[in-house]
C-alpha cells in the first residue's frame, strides 16, 4: 500500500491463507473475517433475485444456411434472439445437442454416444459430455488435495511475489482490500507455446487440454456470427483476436460459507476479456448478473455452456453489445465450482471500435486501449471495488 510522509513503511504483502482453509477452520455460524465483508445484511434487497431470463441460443439452427430445410429462416431467427441477448444480457447458453430427446435413443450406450457425437458436431456446443464432466471432477479433485500440494501450483513466487497464474488468492494490493470468498487456480492455455506447464496439475493435464480445443471451436463457431449481426466482415472478430491471442482457464473454487449475507464469492466486475466461456456447477447456483440495477440468477444446466462477453467486445462493438457486471453469491452449506475460459486479444495489440460501426450519427464511445494495459486495469479496479471500463469511455 502506498503511503505518505515519514511514515512510509515496506512491508511485505503476507501470503493470505486460502480460504478453503478458513472454511474448514470455522464451525457453522461463525463469522467471516473482516477483510471479506463486502456488504452488510441490509444493503442487498435483492437477495433473493429472480432468474435471468438468458436466452438458450441453439448454434446448429444459427450457423445453418440451407434454404432447402428452411434453414435461412430460422437461422435469421435465431440471429435476432442472439442479437437481443448480446444487446441485453451480454449473456446466453448454448447446449450440448441439438434436443433431449437424442439422450433418449433407445441403443446401447457405445452406439449412442457414436450417434450424439456425430449430430454434435453440427449442433449446439458439441462438447462431449463426457468431457465436460473429467474437467469438472479434475478441478474437485485438485481442490480436495491437502494444501501442501496445491501449493506446489502455487501463484506466489519465492513465496511472496504476486503472478497471475497459479493456484491462490488474488493479488492483494492493499491492507483494506475486500477480498472474494474463492480460492483460484489460473492457467495460461494459449499461445500452446506459451503453457507454463510446470503449474499445471497432473490431474487437469490431459482434460484441460482437449476442453480448450474444444472451447476454442465454439468460439471460432461463434465470432463470426456475432460480426454478421453488427454487418461487420465473417472475420473481423477472429482477425481483431490475432495470432498471439492469449487464453487463460480459472477454475474457481467457492468453499460453503458461514455469512453469505455479509461475503461475496467474486465481486462485481465484468470481465476484461473479449469472450468467456463458462462452465458453472450445476448442482449449487451463486452466478448473478446486473440489469438495470438489479441483481438476476444465472440459471446453472448440465452440461450447457454460458457464453459471457468482456469488455473488449463491449469496446470493439462501440457498445451495441454488453459485457455484463456480474457477481458470485456465497452459499452456507455447499461447495462450489467453476471453469471459465477466457479469451482476450493479443496483449500487443490496441482495440477500438469497430471502424465500420462509426460515422456522424454514431461517434465512438470508447478510447483507443492497449489490451495488456487494459487487463492489468481490471486488476487494479477489481480490487477496489471499481469497473475498468469507465477508464475507456469517452
Ligand atoms: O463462478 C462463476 O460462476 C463466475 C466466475 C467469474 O465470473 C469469473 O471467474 O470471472
Ligand atoms: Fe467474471
Amino acid at each position: 500500500m502506498e503511503r505518505t510522509g515519514e511514515e512510509k513503511v515496506h512491508h511485505r504483502p503476507v501470503p493470505l491463507p486460502p480460504v478453503q482453509e478458513l472454511a474448514a477452520a470455522k464451525g457453522a455460524g461463525d463469522d467471516v473475517p473482516a477483510r471479506y465483508v463486502a456488504r452488510r445484511a441490509h444493503d442487498d434487497p435483492d437477495a433473493t433475485a429472480a432468474a435471468a431470463p438468458v436466452p438458450v441460443i441453439d448454434l446448429g439452427c444459427l450457423c445453418q444456411t440451407t434454404a432447402a430445410s428452411g434453414g435461412e429462416e430460422s437461422a435469421a431467427g435465431e440471429a435476432a434472439r442472439l442479437r437481443s441477448a448480446l444487446q441485453s444480457w451480454g449473456l446466453f447458453l448454448v447446449r450440448a445437442y441439438a434436443h433431449r430427446q437424442h439422450y433418449r435413443t433407445p441403443l446401447y450406450s457405445g452406439a449412442r454416444r457414436q450417434i450424439t457425437h456425430a449430430m454434435s458436431q453440427v449442433t449446439n456446443h458439441g462438447i462431449e459430455a463426457s468431457l465436460m464432466d473429467a474437467v469438472m471432477e479434475a478441478s474437485r479433485e485438485f481442490f480436495r488435495q491437502p494444501l501442501e500440494e496445491k501449493r506446489k501450483h502455487t501463484n506466489l513466487v519465492d513465496g511472496e511475489h504476486f503472478q497471475l497464474e497459479g493456484y491462490g488468492n488474488d493479488r492483494v494490493a492493499s491492507e483494506d482490500q475486500v477480498l472474494d470468498w474463492c480460492d483460484r487456480l489460473y492457467l495460461k492455455v494459449e499461445p500452446q507455446e506459451e503453457r507454463n506447464l510446470a503449474l499445471w496439475p497432473t490431474c487437469l493435464r490431459d482434460v484441460l487440454h482437449e476442453f480448450t480445443k474444444e472451447c476454442t471451436r465454439v468460439k471460432d463457431r461463434l465470432l463470426p456470427e456475432m460480426a454478421k449481426l453488427l454487418e461487420l466482415d465473417d472475420d473481423y472478430f477472429v482477425n481483431q483476436l490475432g495470432d498471439k491471442a492469449d487464453t487463460h482457464a480459472r477454475f474457481n473454487y467457492y468453499p460453503p460459507c458461514p455469512r453469505p449475507d455479509l461475503a461475496f464469492g467474486l465481486k462485481p466486475h465484468s470481465d476484461a476479456t473479449f469472450i468467456s466461456l463458462l462452465m458453472v456447477d450445476n448442482s449449487v447456483g451463486g452466478l448473478q448478473v446486473l440489469r438495470d440495477g438489479v441483481w438476476y440468477d444465472v440459471p446453472a444446466r448440465l452440461h450447457t455452456l454460458l457464453i459471457n462477453l468482456g469488455d473488449q467486445m463491449e469496446i470493439m462493438s462501440n457498445g451495441i453489445f454488453k459485457s455484463p457486471v456480474h457477481r458470485v453469491v456465497t452459499n452456507a452449506e455447499k461447495e462450489r465450482l467453476s471453469v471459465v475460459l477466457f479469451y482476450s486479444v493479443d496483449p500487443e495489440r490496441e482495440i477500438q471500435p469497430a471502424g465500420k460501426l462509426i460515422d456522424e450519427n454514431h461517434p465512438p464511445l470508447y478510447k483507443k486501449v492497449k489490451v495488456k494495459e487494459y487487463v492489468a486495469g481490471l486488476y487494479e479496479h477489481f480490487s477496489q471495488g471499481k469497473m475498468v471500463i469507465e477508464t475507456a469511455k469517452i
